[in-house]
Formats: C-alpha cells, structure tokens, sequence
C-alpha cells in the first residue's frame, strides 16, 4: 500500500515521518508550495525536536516523497490520511472547509478504491460529511470507505508520540477499512479500540477537554492556595500519587494554549449546546483559563504600581516549551495587555517569533535572557524554557532596574529566588 498524506504541518508531517519510519512508501501533499520546496529538501517549516533528521532521511532515501500535484497524487494512492486544520470559527465551532476541499479534491480525482483516514481533529459526525462530500464531487462512481484515526501527539514531543502512542483509535462502520489499517500499522504493539466513527470523533474531544479540564482545576485552585498560603506544587504533588489521578496535567500556570486545547474544548462546548446536552464543566474550564495570565498581571500591577512606561521583561512566548507554536499562547494576551497599559516590553524566546503586527513594532525582541533583563523592572516568565532554570539569577540581579520575578509557569524554587534577592510571585506557589 502507498500512503498519500493530504496536510504536511504537524500532524501530516509527523504522520508521513512515522509510515516512512515503519517501511512504507509515502507522499506527503500540501497547498503550500513553500512547505512542499523546504520538504523536499529534508527541511522543516516548523520546530519540532528530532523530526527533521528522520524527515531528511527518508527524503533522501526515496521512501518520502512530497508534491502539490493534487491530482496525479489522490490517483496515485489507495489509502490517503487527512492531516489538514480544522481552525475555530469566531462562534467556536471548527471550520471544516479545509477538510471539505481535501474531501471534494478526493472525490474528483479518483479513479477506484481509496481509503479515505481522517486524522485530523473533526466533530462528532464529520466521518458522515465526508462521505457526502466526496460522493457529490465524484465525476464517475467509484467505491470508497473512511475511517476515523484521530492523533494524540503532543507538540515538542511528536516523533516519541507518534512512534510510540499510547492507544491508536479507529473508527469505521467498515471491515475492509479496519483490516487495511490493522496492516498499516501491524509494527505497533500498543492498545486498539475499533469502535463507531462517532465515538472515535468524541475520544478526541473527550480526551483534550478532560486534560484542560485538569489544567484549569489546578488553576483555580492555586488561586486559593495563595489565599491558604499552601504551595499548588506540593499538593499537585500529594495529588499525583493517587494512581486514580495521576500526576500529569497537574501543573498550575497561566494556562493552556496551543493549537489544540482552546479550539477542541469550544468545540466541545458548541456540540454539546447543539445538542441541548450543555457540558457547563467546560465553560469553567474556559473562564478560568482565559482568566489566568491576568491573575499574574495583576500581582505584578499592584506590586509596580501600574505598568506605563515601566520596562518589562518577558521570557518565553511558545505556548509550551520544545516548540516555537504561538497558537492561543498565553504570552501574547500578557504582551497585549502590557502594551494597552503602556508598558515597554522587552522579549526573549530561544525559538518563537513575535508575528508581525502593528501593535507589536514597539516591542524589543531581543536574543538572549540576559538582554531581555537588562534594565527592566520586572521579569514574567511565560514558557518554562529548560535554559531559564540554568539561567544564573543571582548573577542575573545585576542586569536588572528592579529584581521583581513573576513566574508563570511556577518555574523557579521561591525560597532560593528570594534569597538571591528577588521580590518573587509565582501562581499558589509562593509559600
Ligand atoms: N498540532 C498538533 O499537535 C495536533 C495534534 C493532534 C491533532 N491535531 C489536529 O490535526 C489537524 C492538523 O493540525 P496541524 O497542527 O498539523 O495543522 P497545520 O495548520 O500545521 O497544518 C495543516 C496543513 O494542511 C494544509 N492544507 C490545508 N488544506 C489543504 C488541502 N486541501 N490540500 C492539501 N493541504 C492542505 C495547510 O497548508 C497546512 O500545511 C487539526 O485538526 C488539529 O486539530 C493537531
Ligand atoms: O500540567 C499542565 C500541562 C500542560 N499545560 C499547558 O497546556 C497546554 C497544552 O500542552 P500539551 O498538551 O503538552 O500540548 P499540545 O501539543 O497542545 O498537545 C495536546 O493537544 C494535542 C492536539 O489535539 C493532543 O494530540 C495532545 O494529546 C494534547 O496533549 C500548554 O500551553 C501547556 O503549557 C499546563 O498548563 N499544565
């Protein structure tokens, strides 16, 4: 079998990455002529931790291949995945119209079987759509089975994930489709679940809206541990020994961001207010996330006085660390909010860009820690970059106006920046 991938971001390119990896012939189709050129040459177009070299090895080997030929490529395959985005609407809802344009590209194009994956993250019933899709744009009457096989990687971790996942989901009302898919993946030992399309669209959801769900708990709850005068860190900790909860996700911080969880939870949100089956859980989840960076701000407000004119300095702007994703990241609501205020931002990320816009032309980008700290009057740490701990901060001091650390991510041990000197805050960890 040869494996069209339709999509080569994250998930297309770690998708097409794994297939070459286990053996099989793969071609990755992307409308982007540039991403397709930089493939082409084994280069990425975005940052993601060992991908690359794997990328570039089966490039050069022949078993990666990557065009932007739609046609001659939908043809030239029997099994093709979906990898394309599935962004929010303005109401929340996904957008479905990129995988409404692959799904039309598909039905035109074919000329016998193809098995249609998806692996992007669609709403319950989408598998449906698809179908419908694909059947009004086929010029000649051709079989065809789709499968849902919804991904799980995380950003930064995506090669670890996506060779070694935890479950794989499929979801088909079809025995030719799950048997062609059990052969795909027959070198993986992990757990399956064939069960209906529409269960394996809501394990998705299900799935990231629980994670937020934890995420935002602790949050709120390091809110009252400030008030307590208890460290979140130690009681996540107390927390996580309890295998019935785990101790992952249990982080308290400004919040999640990323591609994925501010998208999938509103999703979730808009089915189930569809269906008149409210998951108000969620709403929570989402006011208490959307309120979290300015839980910090307003610590370091009240201990500045108001930010106009005052030099701030930001580390970190990815929404997580090992990525240079800014989708949803917490840092740019901070930065927004600074500049509204009137303050001077000063910004260091080891590998996100600021993206262009108006607003930010005022903001010093600079290219180390220590540049961003020269003079400013209060550091806030956004994403727990590993080179921020190895950072010397008692040296550090010295480069600062004033050595005011509000820590984001609960980072930094409290008592050891304080002895350095440092008027340090992090969120319910400041006991
Ligand atoms: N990013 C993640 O970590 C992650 C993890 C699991 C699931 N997902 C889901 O996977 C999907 C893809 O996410 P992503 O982050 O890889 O998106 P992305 O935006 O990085 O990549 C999507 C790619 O699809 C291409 N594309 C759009 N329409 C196309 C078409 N008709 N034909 C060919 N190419 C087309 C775009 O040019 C782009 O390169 C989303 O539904 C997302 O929710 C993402
Ligand atoms: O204890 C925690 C853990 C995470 N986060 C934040 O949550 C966000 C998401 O982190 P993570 O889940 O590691 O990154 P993603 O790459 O967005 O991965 C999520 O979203 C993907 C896309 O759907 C899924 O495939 C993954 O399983 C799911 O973990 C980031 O902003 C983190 O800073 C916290 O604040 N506290």
């Amino acid at each position: 079998m040869k494996i069209l991938i339709i999509g080569t971001g994250y998930v297309g390119a770690t998708t097409a990455m794994v297939f070459a990896e286990i053996g099989w012939q793969v071609t990755g189709l992307d409308i982007d002529a540039g991403k397709i050129e930089r493939l082409r040459q084994g280069r990425l177009h975005f940052y993601e931790p060992g991908l690359e070299e794997l990328i570039s090895k089966h490039v050069q080997s022949g078993r990666l291949r990557f065009t932007t030929d739609k046609e001659t490529a939908i043809a030239g395959h029997d099994v093709i995945f979906l990898c394309v985005g599935t962004p929010s609407r303005p109401d929340g809802s996904a957008d479905l119209s990129y995988i409404q344009q692959a799904a039309e590209d598909i039905g035109r194009s074919m000329n016998g079987y193809k098995l249609v994956v998806t692996k992007s993250t669609v709403p319950v019933g989408t598998q449906e759509q698809i179908k419908s899709w694909m059947k009004a744009a086929q010029r000649q009457p051709s079989h065809f089975d789709v499968a849902s096989n919804p991904e799980f990687l995380r950003e930064g971790k995506a090669v670890e994930d996506a060779l070694r996942p935890d479950r794989i989901v499929i979801g088909t009302d079809s025995t030719r489709a799950t048997e062609q898919l059990q052969t795909l993946y027959r070198s993986f030992t992990c757990p399956w679940i064939v069960t209906k399309p529409r269960t394996a669209e809501l394990i998705k959801y299900a799935s990231n809206s629980f994670l937020a769900t934890k995420i935002s708990y602790m949050n709120e709850l390091a809110r009252l541990c400030d008030k307590l005068e208890v460290n979140v860190k130690e009681v996540a900790e107390g927390m996580g020994l309890d295998p019935r909860i785990g101790s992952s996700f249990l982080q308290a911080g400004l919040g999640y961001g990323g591609s994925c969880f501010p998208k999938d939870v509103s999703e979730l949100i808009m089915t189930s207010r569809k269906h008149e089956a409210n998951l108000h859980i969620l709403d929570q989840v989402v006011e208490v996330n959307h309120t979290q960076f300015a839980y910090l701000l307003d610590k370091a407000r009240s201990r500045l006085g108001g930010f106009a004119h005052k030099s701030i300095a930001i580390l970190g702007l990815a929404f997580k660390p090992d990525t240079d994703d800014i989708r949803e990241a917490p840092a740019l609501r901070m930065i927004d909010q600074l500049l509204l205020e009137q303050a001077n931002v000063r910004l260091f990320d080891p590998v996100a860009p600021l993206p262009v816009r108006p607003s930010y032309g005022v903001v010093t980008v600079c290219s180390s820690a220590e540049e961003a700290l020269r003079s400013a009057e209060a550091i806030i740490l956004c994403t727990e970059w590993p080179e921020f701990g190895q950072l010397d901060w008692e040296g550090a001091k010295a480069l600062l106006a004033e050595p005011n650390f509000f820590d984001g991510r609960n980072m930094m041990d409290a008592g050891r920046m304080r002895g350095f000197g440092y008027y340090y805050q992090g969120i319910g960890n400041d006991h």
